[in-house]
């Protein structure tokens, strides 16, 4: 493996591209709150788009933000950022973001999913491209404001400009990325290994593996509470480690009785099968099956989503956590 990929920092970027720019960010949720309060605070000019009145639009004006219906904000703007959920994008761009397209527009994703599987396919006209931040809305806030960023990956699809990723690093700056870096990737990179990690990893797999032990623990008779701490609660600690001193790190700070245990049954739990499976789920996203799988699932209101919060609310790991709530907050560090 010789490749080395293009990694940009703030010294490699401007926000030149976007000065002066009307920047209409649609949707304030996870990452829409961030991006915008982050694009504000670096200088740009942002307008709020929603759809309607209701939660994020009180949110939007409580952090000092005049909302605007979407196609209001869309009719003004320079630079139309998609933060809805990557399942109503389609429907925006159809009938409030289509319509009112001019030459020289850019449009901007977080994820490349309705590029990349074609649910949205913009005129020649415009320019296209991604910022995706390898982390969760609330942390790409909280990062910035205290002086750090995620890292994000940056792409292109079309380049009706010829400075669209002159346009995509200054979005990257300004949401704080290239604090940490800014990786140049491909909406087909994108779109396919952020899919296959939320799923196999991230949160499909991270979520199973914890209730997975925690269940088995309780199964056999130990306390909820005993085995909260030990599959649930633990593993942040553990993460954080690896996340600050890479594997080494964290395999010095645990004892030897744990680290051959783990070198020797972690390879028993996640075997070949195991290996075989993850393969399977990625090939899956791969071949665009599971994106016509949550399509489907989507056109049909979300039934196996919602069950899946609903289920989760309600599991004994979810409720001993709340339990044990009042204790993990009291033993958090203080400053
Ligand atoms: N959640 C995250 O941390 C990450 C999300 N992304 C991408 O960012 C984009 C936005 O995702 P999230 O921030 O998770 O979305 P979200 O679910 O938090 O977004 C909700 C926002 O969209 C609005 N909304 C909800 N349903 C709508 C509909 N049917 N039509 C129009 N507006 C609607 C809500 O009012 C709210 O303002 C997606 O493309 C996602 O893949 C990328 C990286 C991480
Ligand atoms: C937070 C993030 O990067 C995810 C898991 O890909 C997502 O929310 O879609
Ligand atoms: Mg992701
Ligand atoms: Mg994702």
């Amino acid at each position: 493996m010789s490749h080395i990929a293009k990694i940009y920092t703030d010294r490699d970027t401007t926000l030149d591209p976007l000065k002066g720019k009307k920047i209409a960010v649609l949707g304030y949720g996870s990452q829409g709150r961030a991006w915008a309060l982050n694009l504000r605070d670096s200088g740009l000019h942002v307008t709020v788009g929603l759809e309607r009145e209701g939660k994020s639009w009180e949110q939007a004006k409580a952090d000092g933000f005049d909302p605007k219906k979407t196609e209001d904000a869309v009719k003004d703007a320079d630079v139309v950022i998609f933060l809805v959920p990557d399942m109503a994008q389609r429907l925006v761009y159809r009938e409030k973001v289509q319509p009112y397209i001019r030459d020289g527009m850019d449009i901007v994703f977080a994820h490349g999913f309705n590029i990349h599987y074609r649910l949205i396919e913009p005129p020649s006209n415009v320019d296209v491209y991604m910022v995706a931040p390898k982390g969760p809305g609330p942390i790409v806030r909280e990062f910035y404001v205290k002086g750090g960023g995620v890292p994000v990956l940056v792409a292109v699809h079309q380049n009706h400009s010829g400075k669209a990723m002159e346009k995509a690093l200054a979005i990257a700056k300004a949401l704080g990325g290239t604090r940490a870096g800014a990786i140049e990737t491909t909406f087909k990179e994108e779109t396919e290994t952020d899919l296959i990690g939320e799923q196999t990893i991230l949160v499909g797999g991270v979520m199973e593996l914890m209730k997975a032990a925690f269940e088995t623990l309780v199964e056999m008779g130990y306390q909820p509470e005993v085995a909260y701490f030990e599959t649930i609660n633990e593993l942040k600690m553990i993460v954080d480690l690896i996340y600050d001193k890479g594997f080494m790190g964290m395999l010095k700070a645990v004892s030897d009785t744990a680290k051959y245990g783990g070198f020797t049954v972690g390879k028993q739990v996640i075997n070949n099968e195991t290996r075989k499976r993850l393969r399977e789920a990625a090939e899956k996203v791969r071949s665009g099956k599971f994106a016509e799988e949550w399509i489907e699932e989507y056109g049909r209101g979300s039934p196996t989503l919602q069950k899946g919060m609903e289920d989760m609310d309600k599991s004994l790991e979810e409720q001993t956590g709340r339990r044990l709530k009042e204790i993990i907050e009291r033993g958090k560090p203080k400053s």
